[in-house]
Formats: structure tokens, C-alpha cells, sequence
């Protein structure tokens, strides 16, 4: 029998495959147990992941540069790892100093804790010993953590945060709750996280964002065996990693295929009031290589959609006083294109349009002002009876008229995207610093990079347009709804950390974000 750890899986290697897990607290606890259960002795795993977190500091923060190290010492596991790294960094020449408020501690904690001091490590109940510290080591709570911090160690953990040296957070920053990244009362803002065996959910979660600085995933070898028990084959929640990302895009084309095998989108956009919404949504679809695109956009936009996109059939609509698009032209055949997109730039007043685009049977990709006018509807429950699918793109504030009791009733992003999914029927892509993507079926995806530049109007135009793009495509090669969707969201982030790289934060508007999607790409083409 082949040893589920030395095949592939889901035709990814470990390192690959590791990254794309993402674990609850008690799915991590659940996952050790059986690791514990199997005979792996829990002093020799400590032992083991406090090494390669000692050897991660020593090569970040040299002793010749962070000659004092101040250690935070929970009363559990992350208390323990933080002695066994405290140790280790004694040995190597730190001078290392102990914060140890807790008077119980957890027995091999308690061990470590009794050589520690029998070495003359200097062990200290006031944080404000540690002060003089080049280095902090937070290992206060890690997944353990069960209630809000108080008292004591709640003043303690506001004092480091405000210290200026770099603190490095074992397992997670204390005082975070590890599924849904809330701070528990108060929490340490990390420099650099290092996530244990396995990300944690609080990793993609956009409220924890502030807490965890760079964060890096320890791979400590836990069996693929015991991960996809726990998780199933295919888990429920998984992070998009760029092997995922790239499998689905079109990034290579059959020899003897023509333009209306590459995908015909429709794109249904722009008023007089907003007409760059339509270009940019436009130029973006151009970029995703879809073979033919049309624009529907009201009739006085058209010549100025041409003058952008002379390769575009731009067909122009009627529209009402306000320049909105009154409804689409009569004559149009919806069978002839594969997707359509429809909501970018389109005011309130489209919405007799918007409803001719959800009665047909063609994939749909629903944004901006198209998502206001269905939840003004309130037909979200007709989304079920469409026979092709609807992919909705809301941002928070667009996800709260959609979803309002979803949005009151949970801090936690991700678990509100997966039930708006489940409850309408459609693909939600809950836009934000850290995106998440949910299917009906209860799967989510989520896109772990990307960077605050793109907080930027226009922006959410370019991820439509490339999002109608890659599905009037993906629809022909027969992928997964939900991994075009995924993908697009993916690449978007990408070409924006690239431009962000390249230019500053400041440098990365809607336009200049399109021409970063290609050169985003080149690294794996
Ligand atoms: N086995 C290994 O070797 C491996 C260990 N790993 C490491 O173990 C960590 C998990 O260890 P853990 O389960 O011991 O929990 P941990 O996060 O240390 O904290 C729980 C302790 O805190 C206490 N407590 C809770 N809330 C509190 C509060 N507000 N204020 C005060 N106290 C509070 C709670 O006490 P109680 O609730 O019982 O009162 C309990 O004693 C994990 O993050 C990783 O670092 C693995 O990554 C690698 C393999
Ligand atoms: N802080 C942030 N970090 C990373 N990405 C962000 C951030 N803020 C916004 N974005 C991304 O920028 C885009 C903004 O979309 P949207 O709000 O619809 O803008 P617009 O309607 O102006 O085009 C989304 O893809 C979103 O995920
Ligand atoms: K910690």
C-alpha cells in the first residue's frame, strides 16, 4: 500500500498542499490528538516545533543585532514552546528574559519552566523588565485560548504594544480568537506571526489583519493522513494558493481553435453618470484573453466605448432622463454569449435591465449598483430557480443590503459568506482585504495575499470585467464555476501587490491596475 504521505495529493506536493489547508481550533486539536494518539510523544513534537521557530528567529534576528530577547510565557502548549525557544536562544548566546505571570501552568510547561530557571535565566513578573528587549517572543495563548484577556495580562499586553522593537507572535498573536481573528479584550500586534502545522482561519480573516504583521506558516510535518481525516479529501475551506489559481485560467489555447471558442462575454454597464465604470470593466475583460466581447452600454456612451475598445461589438441601449439603460435591445440573442456581466456603473434606475439579464439562463456575474437593485427587489430566493449560475461580488456595505440579518448576526466574514451562498443559491465573492469566495455547496475559498492599494474606486470595475472575462471562457473548457471565480480573484490581487511593488500603494489606480494583469502572469506561463 502506498503511504498516503509519499503520493501526491489532489496532484499537489506537501509543501503545496500544506498551504492550501486552513484549521479551527478544535480541527488543530482534533488533528494532534490523533498525531498524539498514534504514539508521538507531545514533549517530542514541542520539542520539535520550538526548534524550527528557534531557527527561524535566529536567521531573522541575528544575536549580534537582537542581542536581548524578551520571552511572553502563557500557562499551556504556546507558554511551552515559548521556554523551549527561550532556551534555545540562551544556548545560542541571546540574553534571554522571561515575562512568567502564571502561577499554574500545564505540566510539561511547568517542566520546562523548572529547568529554564535551574539554567539562571532571569524570569520576571513585571513586563516592564522586558522593556530593553531588541526582541519580543509572544507565547502568552496560541489556539488554547478560550475567553477574553483581563486584568493583569491585559495591561501587559497593551504595555508591549507600545514598544517599538519587533515582536514575533508563536502560533498566533495572544489575545486573538483563532476562528474568526477577533480580539479577545486585547490582543499583541505582532511584526511577524508563525503560524503552527497548519493556517489557522484567524490568518484569513480580515479583522485580525492588523494583529499578525508578516506571517509564515512552520510546516512541522504533520501526516497528510491525519490532516484530510480531519478536513475531509476535498475541505471545506481552503486557502488559494497560486498552483490552484493557475490551473484554471486559460493560459494556453488549442492550435486550431477560433475567437468564438475562446468565450463571448456580455458586458451590460455604465450610465451618463458613471461611464468609466464601463471602460474600465471593458479594458479589464479585454485582459483576460476572452475571444469576443460585446458591451451593451446606453446609447450616448457607445462612441466613447468604441474610442476605448475598438475590438468590442458595442451595442447601445436605450436609456431613461437620467442616462441610465432603460432595457437592452429587443432583438438581442442571450444564447450566443457564454457569460454576461452586468452592474458596473449602472445606477438604481437600470433595474428593468437587470432583471431582463437574471431571467435568462446564461451565467451571470452580478456587481455594484445590479447587486443594489437585487436586494431592492428582494428576489434573492429567484436566484434558486435560475438554471445557469449567478456569481454576486459584494463589498461589505453591498453585502449588508443583500444580507442584512447575516451581516448583523455574525464577526465573522467568512462563516456570513458561505450562509449568503447557501441561502440564495449563488456563487458569493465577499470582497475585501482578505476576499472570500463561497459556493452553495458550502465550500470557500480564500485568497490569503493581496494589499491595500486596492482600496481605490474603480477597482472593483477591473475584477468584474476580468472575473466576465474568465468565465465566458471557463464556461466552454468546462471549469468549475467556482474556480473561475476564485482564480480572477486571485489574479486580480496579484497584479495589484505587482503594481503596488513597483509603484507604491499610491501608485496603483483602476487603469494602471489593468495594464499589471498580464505582466502579474508572466511568472508562470
Ligand atoms: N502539543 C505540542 O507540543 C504542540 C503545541 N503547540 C502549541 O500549543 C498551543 C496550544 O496549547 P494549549 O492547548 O495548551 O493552549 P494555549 O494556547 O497555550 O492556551 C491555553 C491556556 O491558557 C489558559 N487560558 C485561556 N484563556 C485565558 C485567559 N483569557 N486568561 C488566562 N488564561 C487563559 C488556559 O487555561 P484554562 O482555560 O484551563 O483556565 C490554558 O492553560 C498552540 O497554540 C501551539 O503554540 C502546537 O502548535 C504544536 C504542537
Ligand atoms: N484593504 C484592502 N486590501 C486589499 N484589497 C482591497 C482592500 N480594499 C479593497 N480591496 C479590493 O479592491 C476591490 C474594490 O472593489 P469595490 O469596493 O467594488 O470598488 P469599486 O466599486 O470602486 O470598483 C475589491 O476587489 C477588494 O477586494
Ligand atoms: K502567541
Amino acid at each position: 500500500m502506498i503511504h498516503p504521505d509519499s503520493k501526491q495529493f489532489l496532484g499537489l506536493n506537501r509543501s503545496q498542499s500544506i498551504q492550501r489547508f486552513v484549521v479551527t481550533a478544535e480541527q488543530m486539536s482534533h488533528i494532534e490528538g490523533r498525531v498524539f494518539a498514534a504514539g508521538m510523544p507531545v514533549a517530542a513534537l514541542m520539542e520539535k516545533v520550538a526548534g524550527l521557530i528557534t531557527a527561524w528567529v535566529r536567521s531573522r534576528f541575528s544575536v549580534s543585532q537582537f542581542p536581548r530577547v524578551g520571552v511572553l510565557v502563557g500557562p499551556g502548549h504556546n507558554g511551552g514552546d515559548a521556554l523551549v525557544v527561550a532556551r534555545e536562544l540562551h544556548v545560542s548566546g541571546y540574553e534571554v528574559k522571561l515575562y512568567q505571570p502564571f502561577s499554574q501552568l500545564k505540566d510539561l510547561t511547568a517542566s520546562h519552566a523548572q529547568y529554564i530557571a535551574s539554567l539562571g535565566i532571569s524570569v520576571q513578573d513585571q513586563i516592564e523588565a522586558l522593556a530593553s528587549c531588541d526582541l519580543v517572543i509572544d507565547g502568552l495563548f496560541g489556539f488554547g485560548l478560550t475567553r477574553s484577556l483581563e486584568g493583569a495580562i491585559a495591561a501587559a499586553v497593551d504595555q508591549v504594544n507600545q514598544w517599538s522593537q519587533p515582536v514575533v507572535s508563536i502560533d498566533l498573536p495572544s489575545g486573538l480568537h483563532t476562528d474568526t481573528g477577533a480580539v479577545l479584550g486585547t490582543a499583541i500586534q505582532a511584526t511577524h506571526t508563525l503560524c503552527l502545522g497548519l493556517w489557522k482561519r484567524a490568518f484569513l480573516q480580515e479583522q485580525a489583519l492588523a494583529y499578525m504583521g508578516e506571517s509564515h506558516l512552520i510546516d512541522f510535518g504533520l501526516p497528510l493522513a491525519d490532516i484530510t481525516a480531519v478536513l475531509g479529501e476535498t475541505p471545506k475551506l481552503q486557502r488559494i494558493t497560486p498552483a490552484m489559481a493557475i490551473e484554471s485560467l486559460p493560459l494556453s489555447r488549442p492550435a486550431t481553435t477560433h475567437k468564438y471558442k475562446q468565450g463571448h462575454l456580455l458586458l451590460v454597464c455604465g450610465s451618463r453618470q458613471y461611464m468609466g465604470a464601463a471602460v474600465l470593466a471593458g479594458l479589464s475583460a479585454r485582459a483576460s484573453g476572452v475571444g469576443m466581447l460585446s458591451i451593451a452600454v446606453p446609447e450616448s456612451m457607445r462612441l466613447l466605448l468604441i474610442a476605448q475598445l475598438p475590438d468590442a461589438l458595442v451595442m447601445g441601449c436605450s436609456e431613461d432622463d437620467t442616462g441610465a439603460m432603460a432595457q437592452l435591445p429587443e432583438d438581442l440573442e442571450m444564447e450566443k454569449y457564454n457569460a454576461i456581466a452586468c452592474g458596473c456603473g449602472v445606477t438604481p434606475a437600470a433595474s428593468p435591465v437587470v432583471q431582463q439579464v437574471l431571467a435568462r439562463d446564461r451565467p451571470v456575474v452580478l456587481d455594484a449598483d445590479g447587486l443594489n437593485i437585487l436586494a431592492n427587489l428582494a428576489t434573492l430566493p429567484t436566484l434558486k430557480a435560475r438554471t445557469a449560475p449567478t456569481i454576486l461580488t459584494p463589498h461589505w456595505g453591498e453585502f449588508k443590503r443583500l444580507f442584512p440579518e447575516l451581516a448583523e448576526a455574525s464577526d465573522d466574514r467568512i462563516t456570513a459568506a458561505q450562509q449568503a451562498a447557501q441561502q440564495s443559491g449563488a456563487v458569493v465573492l465577499l470582497k475585501g482585504a482578505r476576499t472570500t469566495i463561497a459556493s452553495p455547496n458550502g465550500t470557500a475559498w480564500l485568497n490569503p495575499e493581496s494589499t491595500p492599494a486596492l482600496a481605490r474606486g474603480g477597482t472593483g470595475d477591473v475584477l468584474t470585467g476580468l472575473m466576465g472575462g474568465l468565465l465566458a471562457q471557463g464556461v466552454l473548457r468546462g471549469t468549475a464555476i467556482e474556480q473561475v471565480v476564485f482564480s480572477a480573484a486571485w489574479w486580480h490581487a496579484q497584479a495589484g501587490i505587482m503594481a503596488a511593488t513597483e509603484r507604491s500603494e499610491l501608485g496603483v489606480d483602476a487603469s494602471t491596475l489593468i495594464h499589471y494583469l498580464i505582466p502579474a502572469l508572466q511568472p508562470y506561463c
